[in-house]
């Protein structure tokens, strides 16, 4: 291994990275950080303001921004977004009927802002606990229809789609090693 690349590895080793959280309300964004965090997850309730939390995963520190998504709250998305990298978009599994409104709001507050060009996008597909195990491809591909990320986002290494659960762990493990293996 070349010094350049040791300097780079130690680099991305001690790195910061700065993640924030945010998707509809009750798709379970806070969850899933508690999840990150060893945390109880029985006990949630809706974020009315922002979160900030501290995950250390393989040598790094994420710093992850969890915001409110409910309608009013939408509005102050854009106070976050300085400095991002990756946003974690998050959808409730469950509410199919609330993917076309999930959609609208990633198009317009996230993939078209020139603050956040550039940024990587992990979507993360919640509560597949929930989910019969032979309904989770499907559900994935339709996910990945709607939103369109092959046409918003043309390099694919700066997309994601992962089917998780808070509530039990599935899938958080993968999200977390995405996030350190992107090149920031
Ligand atoms: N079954 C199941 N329920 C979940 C899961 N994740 C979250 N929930 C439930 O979904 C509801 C909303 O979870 P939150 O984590 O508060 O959702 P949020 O996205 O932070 O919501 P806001 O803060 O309002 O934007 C709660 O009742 C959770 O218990 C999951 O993986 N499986
Ligand atoms: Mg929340």
């Amino acid at each position: 291994m070349g010094l350049l690349t040791i300097i780079k590895k130690q680099k991305q080793k001690d790195k910061e990275i700065r993640v924030l959280a945010l998707g509809l309300d009750n798709a379970g964004k806070t969850t899933i950080i508690k999840r990150m965090l060893k945390l109880d997850v029985e006990s949630v309730s809706p974020t009315m303001g922002f979160q900030i939390n501290t995950v250390p995963y393989m040598g790094h520190l994420l710093n992850i921004w969890d915001i409110g998504g409910q309608t009013t709250l939408r509005a102050f998305w854009g106070n976050y977004f300085d400095k991002t990298e990756i946003v974690i978009w998050v959808i409730d599994g469950l509410s199919m009927e609330r993917l076309n409104e999930s959609f609208l709001e990633l198009k317009e507050k996230i993939i078209l802002q020139d603050r956040l060009v550039g940024i990587y996008l992990l979507v993360a597909i919640n509560k597949v606990d929930l989910v019969p195990q032979e309904e989770l491809p499907l559900l994935k591909q339709n996910v990945a229809k709607i939103l369109k990320l092959d046409e918003y986002l043309p390099d694919e290494n700066h997309w994601h789609i992962e089917l998780v659960s808070g509530k039990t762990g599935i899938g958080i493990e993968n999200v977390l090693n995405w996030i350190v293996s992107r090149d920031y």
